[in-house]
């Protein structure tokens, strides 16, 4: 210890600002240890101030004594060894002197293994020129002393903030820089966190509001004043509560949830500083201190004003027609239940209005649907002008519309109504500079006598819209028990069929059809489905012979025929294999003068090639005009398209009678199909027809395989292609070409 102390003093005696600043730290350190609590800054400011005090005490005429001298420094000796800062010596840029506990700071267990070692292995690499650019200042005494922070490298290689507070010095006679440090790592990882949450805090764009432990606003964001309007100057100090319309009620079941999980969310309607409520969603978290104590609220909330507003929007819009603002069907269906409910509660009587159009569609047709929709809209305002307020209105869809009145004993005011309204639609509208001219009709169905749910009184009130309209339109009828439900029925169907095809609620399903010989698939039937928005899936078997009779089997056929080309060629893009698409044609559609036009255009429109194009017709179809039939199958076939008799079997064709027409393939029909193989009739005329068909050179088709047996059967039979339930119901498109890409694979 006396050849350190000898040392020290050796080398030291020549500087009074080391030993001034050293004791200085000493004296800060004391300052610490004696319980003062001074902050970093204070005790690196601090110490070489009172360093140079202790100095001069020291140092003052009549002290100059040796005994004096050498109990100075014994003194000092112990200050520098008990000092809780580092003291330090750097001389061409390396430690010439460090105290015990600059050592410690630097994870060294003695001070002399610091002694010696450049500076800038003991510095982070990126503050190396920082540091040199500190001591050079003050060698070249451009400033006396500084302080900064930087990064020191503890001798394991972890990152240490140090505070240094040091100046130049002359050390053993040649200048150097002496100082101390302080590990002000905490601090700035403490600095660091609060300037990150200082930056969420003002730059969030949600409300934050943090309150003491009564709710005293302490501070809120600059989204809290976008939001609220309130200042942050006009919020600190006050009670939350001056935000909330929340009741006491509300507000203690938070505080009880609070108080309970630390945590609180949920909608909550609050103020603005100008008086407006606004939808916030809000979530309040509890700030408790050590002991558990809560000391704070704070309060993280967003306006919800945009998103309700969306909400409300698209609310709208799915129960609306976008149109006219009327209610749309499926709005109205659902208010509509819900006023017969309450009807029914209260014993009230309710007329539903269905009102139709006259000849609204020549108007669109003609006019375009620009001014069709003028008209529509026209028409919705004048039928609003009838409304006293306590009726509900709608636009079904096209030129359709329904208005429920709400109180209606006797049914005396729904006739009153409906008169008012065939009148005012009757005068007439201008679009677009011109006059148009359109009547309507009306059908009205009563709570409860007509119906007891909204679909029935809907139904009712649209049989009774057609009666009025058969009368001669531009009238008003109410339903009537003896209406004829079925003729009624019908003509509802025959004038939805008609609808159907405008809405587009037609869709093709696709059968798929089999190789018998090789398991791959052959070809795909396509079977028409009308997807009906109030009745679902619709099957042919319900719709087809209607529209045969009123001839709608025309337009419908068309569509089909178009709708299955363009469906093969997608799937030909698409790199599909499928063999054929059949499609059926009716009697109707083979005697309409335009067939072949409308099979080119289907072809032509879609690009299919017209070889995977083939054309069911029945026995009847062709037999009918057999001369006119040859040519027109010929001129069908010279297009390219396969021919195909279905259901064979059933008519009263002979095989033999077939051989004059240019046909392709032929369907058993499955009425044989199911006998097989345990009925011997239907086992002896399926393997008749194979065998002559096959003899006249036609493929032979059977449709209705629905068992394994059947199949085996029409196999060994020779039977060419096999179609039924057992190998593939009739399916969407999409899921018919899952089948295609496996095509190759399938086994019948
Ligand atoms: N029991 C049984 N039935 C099977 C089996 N495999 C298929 N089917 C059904 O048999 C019908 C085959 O068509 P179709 O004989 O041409 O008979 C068709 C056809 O004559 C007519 N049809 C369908 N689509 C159209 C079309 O686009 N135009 C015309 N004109 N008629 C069509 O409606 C009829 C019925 O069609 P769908 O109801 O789709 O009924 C389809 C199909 O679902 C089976 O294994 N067992």
């Amino acid at each position: 210890m006396m050849q350190w102390s000898d040392h020290l003093r050796r080398k030291l005696r020549s500087s009074r600002h080391w030993t001034g600043a050293a004791l200085g730290a000493v004296a800060a350190s004391a300052m610490v240890l004696a319980g003062l609590a001074l902050p970093p800054l204070a005790v690196l400011v601090l110490a070489p101030a009172v360093g140079v005090l202790i100095w001069r005490v020291v140092t003052a005429p009549g002290l100059q004594s040796d005994l004096a001298l050498r109990e100075s420094e014994r003194k000092f000796r112990n200050f520098v060894e008990q000092s809780l800062v580092g003291l330090y010596v750097v001389q061409d840029g390396k430690v010439a002197y460090a105290n015990r506990k600059s050592a410690e700071l630097l994870g060294y267990d003695e001070p002399e293994q610091l002694i010696g070692l450049p500076v800038a292995d003991l510095t982070h690499p990126d503050d190396i020129s920082l540091l040199t650019e500190n001591h050079r200042l003050r060698l070249e005494g451009e400033v006396t002393s500084i302080r900064y922070t930087y990064r020191a490298l503890r001798r394991d290689g972890s990152v240490m903030w140090a505070d240094v507070h040091g100046s130049a010095c002359e050390y053993e006679g040649r200048p150097a820089v002496m100082g101390v440090a302080l590990d002000v790592s905490r601090q700035v990882a403490f600095e660091h966190q609060s300037r990150l949450a200082n930056r969420v805090f003002e730059s969030a764009t949600e409300g934050i509001i943090i309150t003491d432990a009564e709710h005293r606003i302490e501070a809120v964001n600059p989204a809290f004043t976008r939001i609220t309007g309130y200042s942050a100057a006009e919020a600190t100090g006050k009670l939350s509560r001056m935000l909330t319309g929340r009741g006491a009620e509300a507000n203690k079941e938070i505080l009880a949830q609070l108080r309970r999980d630390g945590l609180w969310q949920g909608e909550v309607r609050d103020r603005r500083k100008n008086g407006n409520w606004y939808p916030a969603w809000m979530s309040i978290s509890t700030v408790r201190d050590a002991e558990q104590r809560v000391t704070n609220y704070v309060g993280v909330f967003t306006d919800n004003t945009r998103r309700k507003e969306d909400e409300t929007r698209l609310r709208f819009l799915a129960s609306h027609d976008s149109l006219t603002g009327t209610l749309n069907r499926s709005g109205m269906m659902a208010r509509f239940a819900r006023e017969i409910a309450h009807a029914q509660d209260e014993g009230r009587q309710l007329a539903l209005l269905f009102i139709d159009l006259d000849r609204f569609k020549t108007v669109n047709d003609t006019l375009g649907h620009t001014a069709g929709d003028q008209l529509l809209v026209a028409a919705t305002q004048r039928m609003r002008q009838q409304l006293s307020g306590n009726e509900i209105i709608a636009r079904l869809g096209g030129d359709e519309f329904t208005i429920l009145t709400l109180d209606t004993p006797g049914g005396g005011s729904a006739a009153k109504l409906a008169d008012r309204i065939i009148r005012t639609l009757s005068q007439p509208f201008s679009i677009d500079g011109q006059e148009m001219y359109i009547t309507a009709s009306v059908g009205v169905a009563c709570y409860p006598s007509d119906g007891k749910d909204a679909p029935t009184l809907l139904k009712n009130a649209d049989v009774a819209m057609y009666r009025a309209k058969e009368r001669g339109r531009n009238t008003f009828q109410f339903f009537t028990a003896d209406m004829n439900h079925q003729a009624f029925e019908q003509m509802l169907l025959e004038n939805s069929l008609r609808r159907a095809l405008e809405r587009g609620e037609f869709e093709l399903h696709y059968q798929p059809q089999f190789a018998t010989a090789t398991g791959r698939l052959a070809g795909v039937e396509a079977l028409i489905r009308w997807r009906h928005p109030e009745l679902g899936m619709v099957f042919p078997g319900t719709f087809i012979a209607l529209a045969e009779q009123n001839g709608l089997i025309v337009p419908i056929g068309a569509w089909v025929l178009k709708e299955a080309c363009r469906q093969g060629k997608a799937w030909l893009d698409e790199g599909r294999r499928f063999g054929h698409i059949a499609v059926n044609l009716s009697a109707r559609q083979f005697a309409a003068d335009d067939l072949l036009d409308t099979i080119r255009e289907a072809l032509d429109n879609s690009g299919l090639p017209p070889s995977m194009l083939e054309l069911e017709l029945t026995e009847s179809a062709i037999m009918h005009n057999p001369g006119e039939a040859i040519e027109l199958l010929d001129r069908i076939r010279d297009m390219g398209v396969a021919l195909s008799i279905d259901d064979f079997g059933t008519g009263y064709s002979s095989l033999a009678s077939l051989k004059q027409y240019p046909l392709d393939s032929l369907k058993i029909d499955r009425g044989f199909v199911k006998g097989v193989p345990h009925d011997a009739d239907d086992v002896a005329i399926t393997e008749a027809i194979i065998a002559i068909a096959h003899k006249m050179g036609l493929k032979v088709v059977a449709e209705g395989v629905e068992t394994a047996q059947q199949a085996e059967f029409l196999k060994a039979a020779g039977c060419d292609v096999a179609q039924g339930f057992l190998l593939g119901r009739p399916v969407a498109a999409s899921e018919v070409a899952r089948l295609m890409t496996a095509a190759d694979t399938v086994v019948a």
